[in-house]
């Protein structure tokens, strides 16, 4: 059995930023391009460079998603990945990562996740460049705007561009170069060039990419899913999504003893007896968002509007499947199309059909949903009039 030789090379891949300026719930890296995560898409183009040892730095409570992702990105090569938690800046989370080299590596480089669509001749022409020089290399792209100095809301002098270059990662480094510089930096610095130069190490740039600009805002989010390439599926069966597609199942059950009407399929019926619950008891919505999160691997309606949460107390359908809506788009998915059936003796829901599906698909957007409904022949709880089951199934695709 041949035994890969320890890697000269490491890429810590800073992916622990909570993505402020993104303005979405999940922590940025794990914010959905196409179906596939911000850290998912960045570890593509990682794996595809020079091999290393990989080292991701996940926001704290997150390394478990962060090493699945890193595992299925790496393959057969699952044995060079491993993953530390972050700190509260990108510089402490930089240290952590050095923390976790390995004794074979010679060369680092620090590469932001948030870059997740950076190609890996980049990273090729980086490590060539610390090699050659010795020092700290950085990718950088020429600056197209005109840069003003700033005092205030004053322009108090142009900046000569041709002086300029806006850097950008992953920026390399000898290992014990950037050690050192670790191990006296007195102050926060916004890339690791500007703190290894304070510590008197000198720093070239060679060629950026116009790929590898940093996903920070909702355009730049919007840039990456137009510019994104699909990651290829996973190499064992079964897994991974097939052309961006993947399907999910949801289930749910109500006993009868809710106040007020029945709210069922998001409409209320008069006249019948209300579904108990924390929320109008509607198992038809909550079988659909089940379904839904089933089939983007988001966990299930407890995940996220479990009892905890008491904006959803009495919630109706639209609430719970805007927000679940809301949930696949951050991930980058949209809804296909959904099917749900209602098992009960009442209400009738035949008369009402087109009113239930204009009503959800509405939520999800347009999303077609059709609803079915039947009875049990007298068995079970729903025959026995007990309560009401619904079952529901999702298909979704990657967002573009
Ligand atoms: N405490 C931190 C802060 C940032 N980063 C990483 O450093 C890279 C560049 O940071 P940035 O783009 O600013 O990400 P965020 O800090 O998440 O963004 P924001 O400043 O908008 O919160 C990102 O890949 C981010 O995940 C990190 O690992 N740990
Ligand atoms: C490291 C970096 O991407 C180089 O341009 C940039 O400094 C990160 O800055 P941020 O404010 O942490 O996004």
């Amino acid at each position: 059995m041949t035994i890969a030789p320890a890697p000269r090379i490491a890429v810590i891949v800073v992916a622990a930023g909570s993505g402020t300026r993104l303005g979405q719930e999940a922590p940025k890296a794990f914010v959905g391009i196409d179906g596939h995560t911000i850290l998912r898409h960045a570890l593509r183009g990682v794996f595809e460079a020079p091999e290393a040892q990989i080292v991701v730095v996940a926001p704290s409570g997150r390394e478990g998603e962060a090493l699945t992702e890193a595992r299925e990105a790496a393959g057969d090569r699952a044995g060079q990945v491993s993953v530390v938690t972050g700190g509260a800046t990108r510089q402490q989370s930089v240290a952590a990562g050095l923390r976790e080299l390995w004794p074979s590596v010679e060369v680092v480089l620090v590469h932001d996740a948030a870059r997740a669509l950076t190609p890996p001749d980049v990273f090729a022409r980086v490590i060539d460049a610390v090699d050659r020089t010795g020092w700290g290399v950085v990718p950088g792209l020429p600056v197209v705007d005109t840069i003003k100095r700033v005092d205030g809301q004053q322009v108090v002098e142009a900046v000569d561009r041709s002086e300029l270059t806006a850097a950008q990662t992953p920026q390399g480094f000898r290992r014990d170069v950037l050690e050192t510089a670790y191990a006296v930096a007195s102050e926060e610095f916004t890339d690791d060039a500007a703190l290894v130069a304070a510590a008197g190490h000198r720093v070239a740039v060679v060629q950026g990419d116009a790929l590898a600009f940093k996903i920070t805002t909702p355009a730049d989010l919007d840039r990456a899913r137009h510019l994104a390439v699909p990651v290829p599926p996973v190499s064992h069966p079964g897994a991974g999504q097939a052309n961006g597609q993947r399907v999910g199942v949801g289930t749910d059950v109500h006993a009868y003893g809710g106040d007020g009407a029945l709210w069922l399929a998001g409409l209320e019926w008069p006249g019948e007896r209300g579904l108990s619950g924390h929320s109008d008891g509607d198992a038809v919505a909550h079988a659909i968002v089940d379904a839904l999160l089933s089939a983007a691997g988001l966990g299930d309606i407890g995940t996220h509007f479990g009892t905890s949460r008491p904006e959803f107390a009495g919630a109706h359908a639209d609430a719970f499947l805007a927000r679940t809506r809301q949930l696949l788009g951050e991930a980058g998915w949209v809804v296909a199309n959904v099917a749900v059936q209602v098992q009960s003796n009442a209400p009738k829901l035949a008369p009402r059909r087109a009113e239930a599906e204009a009503v959800l698909s509405a939520a999800l957007g347009g999303a077609p949903v059709s609803v079915a409904a039947t009875t049990t022949d007298g068995l079970g709880f729903a025959g026995e009039g007990v309560g009401v089951q619904a079952f529901a199934v999702a298909l979704i695709q990657a967002a573009r």
